[in-house]
């Protein structure tokens, strides 16, 4: 790691940040700490009362958040992560805590009372650490803190605030302002740390880190007293990155030990300011001011080397192999995947430094994600959608400068051939290609399907009805949790013809019926819960519009609703996987919330909420009236 040793120890460990605050998610991202994103289900609503301080209802409040995600990720799917980090972002001033404002009369009065004063934003931060106990308990350990810092207004004009409060930037942001962007221009003075006030005090989140994973000898404590972040005083359980870092800046006439030197080389790295770097001077290489490259840009540049190594260890099935006979050395591997015995060797050390594989004494092992997500026929494999991934999304991404100038689609040139529907046209057009594209819809559906299922109370509805619902992934999960509902799956002739081989065994299926047909086309069945995933972002308005009047006419009002499973783009529109999709130009688009909202309230349903899950996928609700 570049920056900081600390953020390096987390490298490999499942880390989720339990919070869908963007910032959040950016500034964690900025360092290079790769980690999931789980937003907290917990209700910011405990009694501030109960509390002495205000600090204490933002540690509380981050700690549930926290403790939220930990729990629901350990009960499904066995997810249970290493470390979930929540966080807590409040405005206080005399002695009233603001939060988030409800709606823009409620921005503008907390902007007016912020004019023209001082006021403190406090951060509590949680850093649960988790362990799955052998009996599958899960036992906790919380680590918290909280920072301020004093934040002082101009004096402002109502027009002024007004005019903030209508740009919608206070919204979803403490105290109704963001410091980083035209809230800056509210702002006359800061002290203390400036991302603290954003959402996340990065500076005592590392020194926080540093405590847990690396406990100060007391020398170390002598000689960090002028560094602002604690760094490591020995390597032993530090990444080959570091010890590559170190190597790299050794010097051959320092006569001190090596890890002295390592520690200066990474204190070096991790300053912002420019350290005399005395192994150069040693060398005679004349002193220069060095700008160090963003994390962000070298996880860029790396980023496809790194998910085509993914692609590559599937579809030569390594992680197959690696199940069936657990430990195995390159050697083997190499001729059981019937590949040269160099390039085995370096796509395994790759997938071990990607977190994939473990290697002990040159013998490699599945870790227990590869064994669950990656191999070919585990329950909740991934293995088809990532081939999927490899053989249909990455030749569209390899013409992504010519998809951006022409503002089109690749497929037709990708495929050589005029398609008006991919789908149709190479996922179905032969049986082996319909069974491999069904399995990977299946396999992304299965991991997802239930967040879907119980993102919203369904128990109201009898009757559903998935159109384009493929395998009855979602139905199946539809019907183990709503035990009074029936679900038709319907879904074009050649898919529905070969959904037995999805159905899973010693399951009653008998509220599930599979109905052949085109959405677009025919009469849709009667359903009081009509459910699209992943439709309504590839199709273009036109086809959009025809489907969405389709299912507005069978819906009763009062009575039926839309469920919608897609990726909600957060209202920044800063959201990177919905983004990355929509580059591959399918001819429909990826929405915000509040799009979704408006788009659907044109069709008759005017509730329309919708929650993040968490998953791959997000779920839209929307109810007719
Ligand atoms: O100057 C700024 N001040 C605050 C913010 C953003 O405000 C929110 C604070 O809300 P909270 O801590 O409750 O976090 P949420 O966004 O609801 O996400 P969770 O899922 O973690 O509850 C936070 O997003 C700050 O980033 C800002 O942007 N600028």
């Amino acid at each position: 790691m570049l920056l900081n040793p600390v953020i390096s120890k987390l490298a490999g460990k499942r880390v989720v940040l339990a919070s869908a605050s963007p910032r959040r998610q950016d500034i964690l991202t900025n360092v290079g700490l790769r980690f999931e994103v789980v937003p907290s289900w917990f209700k910011e609503t405990l009694d501030k009362s109960v509390f002495a301080a205000p600090y204490e209802y933002a540690l509380e409040t981050a700690k549930q958040k926290a403790l939220e995600v930990a729990r629901r990720m350990h009960m499904k799917h066995l997810k249970t992560p290493d470390i979930v980090i929540g966080a807590d972002t409040i405005v206080t001033l005399e002695e009233a805590i603001l939060e988030k404002p409800v709606d823009k009369q409620d921005a503008y009065n907390m902007l007016s009372r912020l004019s023209g004063k001082e006021h403190s934003v406090f951060t509590g931060v949680s850093i649960v650490l988790c362990n799955r106990q052998k009996d599958n308990q899960l036992e906790m350990d919380v680590f918290d803190f909280y920072e301020e810092t004093k934040v002082k207004f101009a004096d402002l004009s109502e027009d002024l605030l007004w005019e903030y409060v209508h740009s919608g930037e206070p919204m979803d942001k403490a105290g109704g302002y963001g410091i980083q962007s035209l809230g800056g221009m509210l702002v006359e003075s800061v002290h203390g740390d400036f991302l603290n006030v954003v959402g996340f005090p990065l500076n005592h989140f590392c020194k926080k880190l540093a405590e847990i994973y690396y406990p100060p000898s007391k020398q170390t404590i002598n000689r960090i007293k002028h560094d602002s972040i604690p760094y490591v005083e020995t390597f032993e359980n530090l990444s080959d990155v570091e010890k590559d870092c170190c190597v790299k800046r050794e010097a051959p006439d320092v006569k001190k030990g090596s890890q002295e030197k390592c520690n200066y080389a990474l204190r070096n790295k991790s300053s912002n300011v420019t350290v005399p770097d005395t192994a150069a001077l040693q060398n005679g290489i004349p002193e220069t001011n060095h700008l160090q490259l963003p994390a962000n840009i070298i996880h860029l540049l790396d980023g496809f080397k790194a998910s085509k190594t993914l692609f590559a260890a599937c579809k030569l099935k390594v992680f197959d192999e690696l199940k069936e006979k657990r430990d195995l050395k390159a050697e083997d591997i190499s001729e059981k995947i019937n590949a040269s015995l160099r390039g085995t060797e370096k796509l395994l050390d790759a997938c071990v430094a990607l977190g994939l594989l473990e290697k002990t004494h040159q013998v490699y092992s599945n870790t227990e994600a590869a064994n669950t997500f990656l191999v070919s026929d585990g329950e909740f494999s991934i293995h088809e959608y990532i081939m999927h991934t490899n053989d249909n999304l990455w030749p569209l991404f390899t013409n992504l400068e010519l998809a951006v100038k022409e503002g089109t689609c690749q497929k037709q040139r990708v495929i050589e051939k005029h398609s008006h529907s991919l789908v149709q046209d190479t996922h179905l057009c032969n049986q082996d290609k319909k069974k491999s594209f069904m399995t990977a819809m299946h396999g992304m559906m299965k991991i997802t399907a239930k967040d879907i299922a119980t993102a919203f109370d369904l128990s109201e509805y009898s009757s559903a009805c998935d159109l384009g619902g493929c395998t009855g992934s979602l139905a199946h999960d539809l019907v183990q949790i709503y035990t009074n509902m029936k679900v038709n799956v319907f879904d074009l002739p050649g898919v529905i013809e070969n959904v037995c081989h999805f159905q899973p065994e010693h399951f009653d299926t008998s509220r599930i019926t599979f109905t052949s047909g085109n959405f677009l086309e025919d009469q849709l069945p009667e359903a009081d819960l009509y459910i699209l995933s992943r439709v309504v972002h590839d199709l273009p308005d036109e086809k959009l519009d025809h489907l969405l009047q389709k299912i507005s006419n069978a819906c009763y009002p009062g009575k039926s609703a839309l469920l919608l499973a897609e990726i909600v783009l957060d209202e920044e529109k800063r959201e990177p996987r919905a983004l990355l999709q929509s580059l591959s130009m399918s001819e429909g688009k990826q929405r915000s919330g509040s799009e979704y909202r408006s788009l659907l309230q044109n069709y008759g349903f005017t509730s329309v909420v919708f929650r993040k899950t968490g998953n791959l996928l997000d779920a839209v609700l929307a109810v007719k009236s």
